[in-house]
């Protein structure tokens, strides 16, 4: 196994994202909410855009899953080649991106993307966020090193559940040959236990420990007795 791999076996890893508009959208700021993680233990750093990369590299140790987001909806995560090649030169260990079988808008299927990542950038490795067992199985079978569950409920194959979707993260480890990393609503400390319990190699989190705006929508409607 890699040793960067065998770095984030049995981790929890921390997705710090910050959204268009958002207060908190500035790599200082990202940043400082990524090391903050990591004194609590975050063993990788998950990351969005550029800038934020390139700042987070300057100071974090751990390993950086970095991903760029091109729009919001259909394929939208570290979408073309090109994209994926400007997150490996930011210095990312792994780069992420749309692990679905949907067609990608510089039309390349995932294998030629993959085999594009090996060929101008060796030393990173591939994380395939996927929405299906059938993505995943296609992930495997193009080369990704790593099988998220990051689109479960996102790209139309599978219900939005309300926490981690436990039947697809239980299908694709049954067919995963290489690790998996349950990501998806993970919400609190007991789903990323069992994930870890259903065979995750990693958990990633981002909402419940990194987006107080979210954060605050819970207490808020827990205060005020909506049901959100
Ligand atoms: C679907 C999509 O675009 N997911 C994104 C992927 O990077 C992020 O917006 C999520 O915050 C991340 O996956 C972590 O998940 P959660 O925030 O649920 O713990």
């Amino acid at each position: 196994m890699h040793p960067m791999l065998e770095r984030l076996r049995g981790g929890l890893i921390v997705s710090c994202q910050a959204y268009p508009g958002e207060p908190m959208l500035d790599p200082r700021t990202m940043t400082q909410v990524a090391q903050a993680a990591v004194a609590g233990g975050a063993v990788g750093i998950r990351a969005k855009g550029l800038d934020d990369l390139r700042t987070m590299r300057t100071v974090l140790d751990v390993p950086i899953i970095g991903l760029v987001k091109v729009g919001d909806e259909g394929v939208y995560i570290t979408p073309t080649l090109a994209d994926a090649l400007a997150v490996a030169r930011t210095g990312a260990e792994i780069v992420a991106l749309d692990g679905t079988r949907r067609p990608r808008p510089d039309g390349r299927t995932l294998a030629d993307t993959v085999a594009g990542i090996r060929a101008a950038a060796p030393d990173v490795l591939v994380m395939a966020d996927c929405g299906s067992v059938a993505d995943a199985e296609a992930a495997q079978e193009a080369g990704c090193d790593v099988l998220g569950t990051t689109l479960a409920g996102y790209s139309g194959e599978r219900p939005k559940t309300q926490g981690p979707d436990w039947d697809l993260i239980d299908a694709v480890v049954a067919i995963a040959d290489r690790p998996v990393f349950v990501e998806g609503r993970v919400h609190r400390p007991e789903q990323a236990a069992e994930a870890m319990r259903r065979g995750a190699w990693a958990v990633v989190v981002g909402t419940a420990i990194t987006h107080p705006t979210t954060l605050t929508r819970w207490f808020d409607d827990a205060v005020r007795g909506h049901h959100g």
